[in-house]
């Protein structure tokens, strides 16, 4: 019924909410009352009733304990609506219609368990929505630690990349770095490669301006003696003016074997008959100035022959009519030479014209030999006035070749004229006689060869005056002697002299030269041709200076000879000998590596070599110049060794030589090196007389005592071994040592060696030094107890790649200065090892000084004096400590190094004169 009351719309079915709004209108409005009371006349009875019936408190307790009951019946107490509320309903039921008072409580008993459903499914609404809600907050949480994880991963992924790539740029960074480092470190090596190769370099440069110095000291010392030689030769001129005899000319003719020429027609080729006498021997009135100008003595008997020797391949050919002139000089005044017979009244040297004898000219022959070879009177020009001298190169190389042989030519005859000549028999050319073969002594046409070709004046007769020197020679001889050709005088022998001549010539020319080979076929075959030996001169041998090659190479030998007996003799042309030899002497030694040793005792030898040539002469003269191919060194020293003739005193005249003009004059320039001279040389007898005197561990150190010589030249780098031409080795005051000692300082890089010898030399602490690379010395000149000590200090480089190079140096020690530095225990420990370092060297007895350097550096001292000490006793040698920083305890242990030594040298000394009693201290003089 109710549920009538509600479905207003008789729908039949309501929801809740239509039901307890339904039921709530039904019962709380009034409409709704008159409504159904309207319906019903009892509601509206009820309806009085209801707002008479009390409030639930006010109710009797009969009532509201019904009530009660009734509710509590439903059960659903807390579900329906107030109490108030149902309980005025329920009481207004009651007293309007009490009969549907059961069915209001079967009403609200199913309306309660209606409630009690709709609340169930409002609670399992609730549950499903709380589960819904849980469920979409797991999947959303789910979804959320899903994403956080799936970031986390692509962070680790991305973490990773770049880790990796990270790991892959730093390896590559890595190995670039490396790469870089190498080629850093390939840098450095080049570079300290090429800062060795630089003091290499300068060391040789050093080397190089050394020697330079001196060879033009030796350049000055023998232009000094030029001049003087010079002064000499007039005085000579003077006393031969005064005795000049009468020349007389003999020509005699011959007939010779056509030479190859023939068979090699050459336009400037001439034969026998038609070929003149060369202009030396031609009818030419100057014979006699020319004469004086070299000093002949007084009736003097001069004997010229010359004969184109025959060449090999001439011996074969055809002999044809050869024409030997012969000169004798027997009136030494009766001719005047050359064409200037009045351009030098004085007789004084002149340079024949046309042919400028400057220095530049001769290219490389001694200035000495230019001007001995101007006043040499057989000059091309003289003897052909049509002809312009020196005009070429050839010129002026025949000019410098015929001054250099012709000259010694005479002189070396002069001396025979008091005499007999030397047999024809004598060894090796002291049959020789200069012979001109002239077909036609004075047909200048016949020089028309050499002059076509050349049209210097000098060609023709130069080259003829060329050839004698090389007559005298077997054919199996390389390199003959030119003054053999020229001393022979005697007949003219005409088949054996040219054969000689021929022979000469080729050695001359060394090789057949094209024109040459035409010149030396000319022999005994074809005797005029040999004049033309001039013309075909290679041109390009004189366009490279040949005339010094000339002397050098083609007759060098013959050339040194030729001015060994002329020295030897004592005559004037002894500066010509000292030009020309000292100058191959200096190629050879250049060749020969310029071994200081080497150079020396040439330099020894050839001072010997003087003196005993004094003694000698004429006759020896004669014979060295027959030796067949000594050189002059090799002549030099045959003299030297010559048994039983010891050298002349200084100024006294040589044995056996001419009494004459040239014989006081010429003295000076023959008397052995004086001590300014040796002073100025490496000192050569000073080193050998030491080699011979200090045994082996000395013998080994010309080189070094030659510095000892070293003036005040305190430092430079030293390379690896000076050389004899130091300029450090030029005599000095100082020079003059009482003792000379090598002290060598070894030690660890670092240890400050360079610092002390610096403090010792320049009394300054250097900074900012450098390693020292390879070696380098010092020169120290001390003056302790009265005695004058130069110590030789040699410092070396501590670093491990020098250690080699210092080895070697430790056979010169005399002395070792064993630095360390106390603050480092590694350079401390590492003194045994340079011990052990000397004693390989096999430098027994060398004295030896303990040296702990740094020491104002007490700080950082690592190596403790009494260490020192103790390493100093066990190893018996002395000890010191010093700083080079402030120059404390510096020069006390060298000067007690010094003591030591002198001690040590002492003892040395008894000891040897006990063995042997000539055995001298090591003591150096100039004079020793
Ligand atoms: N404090 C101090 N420093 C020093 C002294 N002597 C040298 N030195 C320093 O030590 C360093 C090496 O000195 P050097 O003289 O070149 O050493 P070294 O023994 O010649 O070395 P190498 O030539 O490589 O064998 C330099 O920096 C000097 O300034 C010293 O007495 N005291
Ligand atoms: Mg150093």
């Amino acid at each position: 019924m109710i549920f009538d009351w509600v479905d207003v719309e008789r729908k039949g079915h309501l929801s809740l909410e239509e039901f307890s709004s339904g039921l709530k209108n039904i019962f709380g409005s009034s409409q709704s009352s008159h409504r159904l009371r309207r319906r019903k006349p009892l509601p509206s009875k009820r309806v009085s009733a209801t707002t008479s019936f009390p409030a639930l408190e006010e109710a009797d307790a009969e009532e509201k304990e019904a009530f009660l009951a009734f509710i509590e019946q439903l059960g659903t107490g807390h579900l329906l609506p107030k109490q108030t509320e149902i309980w005025q309903l329920w009481g207004q039921l009651r007293q309007e219609e009490p009969q549907l008072a059961g069915n209001l409580a079967g009403f609200l008993a199913k309306m309660t368990s209606r409630l009690q459903e709709a609340q169930a499914d409002k609670e399992a609404l609730e549950l499903t929505l709380k589960k819904c809600d849980s469920d979409h907050h797991r999947e959303v949480q789910q979804l959320y630690e899903e994403m956080e994880q799936q970031i986390r991963q692509e962070k680790q992924q991305l973490q990773a990349e770049s880790d990796s790539r990270g790991l892959a740029l730093t390896s590559q960074m890595q190995d670039v770095l490396e790469a870089k480092e190498r080629e850093v470190q390939r840098l450095a090596e080049g570079q300290r490669e090429l800062e060795a190769q630089l003091s290499h370099l300068r060391s040789t440069h050093q080397e190089a301006a050394s020697e330079n110095q001196q060879l033009w000291e030796a350049k000055r010392d023998l232009a000094g003696r030029l001049e003087e030689v010079q002064g000499q030769l007039q005085v000579t001129r003077g006393r031969l003016d005064a005795a000049r005899g009468r020349v007389s000319w003999q020509m005699e003719e011959k007939l010779s074997v056509p030479g190859v020429g023939e068979k090699t027609p050459d336009p400037r080729a001439v034969s026998p008959e038609e070929a003149p006498l060369p202009g030396l021997f031609g009818d030419n009135d100057d014979w006699d100035q020319l004469l004086s100008n070299f000093g002949s003595p007084p009736h003097g008997a001069l004997q010229l022959c010359w004969s184109p020797p025959p060449t090999p391949r001439a011996a074969s050919g055809p002999q044809t009519p050869r024409v030997v002139r012969q000169i004798s000089i027997s009136e030494p005044q009766a001719l005047l030479f050359g064409q200037e017979p009045s351009s030098d009244p004085d007789g004084a040297p002149r340079t024949p014209p046309g042919v400028p004898f400057s220095a530049k000219d001769s290219k490389g022959v001694d200035p000495e030999e230019q001007d001995i070879s101007a006043e040499q009177p057989v000059e091309p020009h003289d003897l052909d006035p049509n002809q312009e001298p020196g005009s070429t190169p050839e010129g002026r190389l025949l000019w410098g070749l015929s001054g250099s042989l012709v000259a010694p030519a005479f002189k070396v005859l002069i001396p025979l004229e008091d005499g007999p000549p030397p047999p024809p028999q004598a060894p090796a050319g002291s049959s020789k006689q200069i012979q001109a073969s002239d077909p036609d002594d004075k047909d200048p046409g016949s020089w028309a060869p050499p002059r076509g070709a050349q049209p210097g004046a000098g060609a023709g007769p130069r080259e003829s005056t060329q050839t004698p020197p090389t007559m005298t020679e077997p054919e199996t001889q390389p390199r003959p002697s030119p003054t053999t050709a020229f001393t022979g005088v005697g007949p003219a022998k005409p088949p054996r002299q040219r054969d000689t001549l021929q022979q000469n010539l080729h050695a001359t020319g060394s090789e057949p030269r094209p024109g040459a080979q035409r010149a030396l076929t000319l022999g005994p075959t074809e005797p005029f041709q040999g004049l033309e030996f001039v013309g075909p001169l290679p041109t390009e041998r004189l366009e490279q200076g040949y005339t010094g090659p000339v002397v050098q190479e083609g007759l060098p030998e013959g050339l040194r000879e030729a001015h060994g007996r002329v020295l030897g003799l004592g005559e004037l042309p002894a500066l010509p000998h000292q030009g020309l030899e000292e100058e191959p002497r200096s190629e050879e030694g250049k060749q020969e590596g310029r071994g200081e040793q080497d150079l020396s005792s040439e330099q020894s030898v050839e001072a010997h070599g003087l003196e005993a040539a004094h003694s000698q002469l004429p006759q020896q003269d004669y014979l060295l110049a027959s030796l067949p191919s000594a050189t002059p060194q090799a002549q030099v020293e045959a003299e030297a060794a010559a048994p039983g003739k010891p050298a002349p005193p200084r100024g006294s005249p040589p044995g056996g030589a001419q009494p004459g003009a040239g014989a006081g004059p010429k003295e000076p320039t023959r008397t052995p090196p004086t001590m300014a001279e040796q002073e100025a040389q490496p000192r050569p007898s000073l080193m050998t007389a030491h080699e011979e005197e200090q045994g082996p561990r000395h013998s080994r150190e010309p080189r070094a005592e030659s510095r000892l010589e070293d003036p005040g030249t305190d430092s430079r780098e030293a390379g690896l071994t000076p050389s004899p031409g130091d300029p450090m080795a030029a005599g000095e005051p100082q020079a003059n040592p009482d003792y000379l000692f090598h002290v060598i300082f070894l030690g660890d890089s670092n240890v400050g060696k360079t610092s002390f010898l610096h403090l010792l030399h320049q009394n300054s602490f250097a900074t900012g030094l450098t390693a020292t690379v390879g070696v380098d010395f010092r020169v120290k000149t001390l003056l302790v107890d009265n005695k004058c000590f130069v110590l030789q200090l040699w410092d070396t480089a501590g670093q491990e790649r020098y250690h080699s190079m210092t080895r070697q140096l430790l056979r010169k020690a005399d002395g070792v200065v064993l630095m360390y530095d106390i603050t480092s225990q590694e350079s401390f420990g590492h003194v045994r090892y340079w011990l052990d370092c000397l004693q390989d060297a096999g430098s027994d007895g060398v004295v030896i000084l303990l040296l702990g350097n740094k020491m104002d550096c007490e700080e950082e001292r690592q190596v403790s004096t009494e260490a020192g000490q103790q390493l100093a006793r066990e190893l018996g040698v002395s000890f010191g400590e010093c700083s080079a920083a402030l120059g404390h305890n510096i020069l006390e242990p060298v000067v007690n190094l010094a003591r030591s030594l002198r001690m040590q040298e002492e003892g040395l000394k008894g000891s040897l004169v006990e063995v042997t009693p000539k055995k001298q201290p090591k003591k150096f003089g100039c004079c020793s």
